[in-house]
């Protein structure tokens, strides 16, 4: 099975006006997400929200993607991929992360985890740590001009994480063929880390190893 990218020709300007919109009403979904699991108010207060945010969900349905967002580019190789679990812009469910790359090899990320991700009281869940490890390592080992996939990832929790803010920094150790192996690590910024990882990303067999060419590998952070 091959991973589609969809070429769509939108110019980069108008995607990036529509990326700044989408990304203000994410944010004020992921503050409502937040809202609803910490309210306190009456129970007839939570039963008139829930009538306005049904009757926004039905504005938002008025034009629809058929399917999940995708991957898309367009001819002047700018991408974007609105739907990502972890960096998609038009994602409330995608905690709030921005990856910077340093330079090919390694990456480092700080963002705030609040109530939205909570495993153990109080503490970041575990799974939620593996999703932002495995973008961050993923990333890391593609840097934009390979496909890679999670092939293995192991993790050690070390240390339970408190909720607030966390820091990851993930780099390539090394690299054979099609198999790059990465190491990362979150945990509270300058402190121990809390989870350790190791991933084996594997360049698939169907992929080519060298994709910096291509539309789709520019500015896949989007
Ligand atoms: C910029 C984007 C960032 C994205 C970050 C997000 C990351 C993700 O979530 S990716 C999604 C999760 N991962 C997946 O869905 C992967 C599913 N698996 C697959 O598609 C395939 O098994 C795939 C591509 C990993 C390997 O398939 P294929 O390319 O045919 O490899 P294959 O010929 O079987 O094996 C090649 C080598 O890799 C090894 N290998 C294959 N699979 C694995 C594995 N899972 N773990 C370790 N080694 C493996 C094989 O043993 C073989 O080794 P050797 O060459 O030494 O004999």
């Amino acid at each position: 099975m091959t991973i589609a990218f969809i070429h769509e020709e939108i110019p980069t300007e108008q995607v990036e006006q529509r990326e700044k919109v989408l990304s203000s009403l994410t944010d004020a979904v992921r503050d409502l997400v937040d809202a609803t699991i910490r309210s306190t108010v009456a129970d007839d207060e939570l039963d008139a929200v829930r009538a306005e945010v049904e009757a926004l969900a039905a504005r938002l349905r008025a034009a629809q993607l058929p399917g999940p967002a995708g991957v898309r580019y367009n001819s002047e190789g700018r991408s974007w991929n609105w739907g990502n679990a972890v960096v998609g812009r038009g994602n409330a469910v995608a905690p709030p992360v921005d990856i910077t790359h340093d330079e090919f090899g390694s990456a480092y990320a700080e963002l705030t985890l609040g109530a939205a991700y909570e495993g153990p009281p109080g503490m970041v869940h575990g799974g939620v740590s593996a999703l932002l490890l495995d973008q961050i390592m993923g990333e890391t080992a593609s840097g934009f001009k390979r496909l890679t996939m999670t092939g293995t990832l192991t993790l050690r929790y070390r240390r339970p994480l408190p909720l607030g803010p966390v820091r990851l920094e993930a780099q390539i150790d090394r690299e054979s063929g099609r198999k790059i192996t990465v190491e990362a690590r979150i945990g509270v910024p300058g402190e121990d880390a809390a989870v350790e990882a190791t991933g084996l990303f594997l360049i698939p067999s169907w992929a080519p190893l060298d994709e910096s060419a291509a539309s789709w590998s520019r500015s896949a952070e989007g």
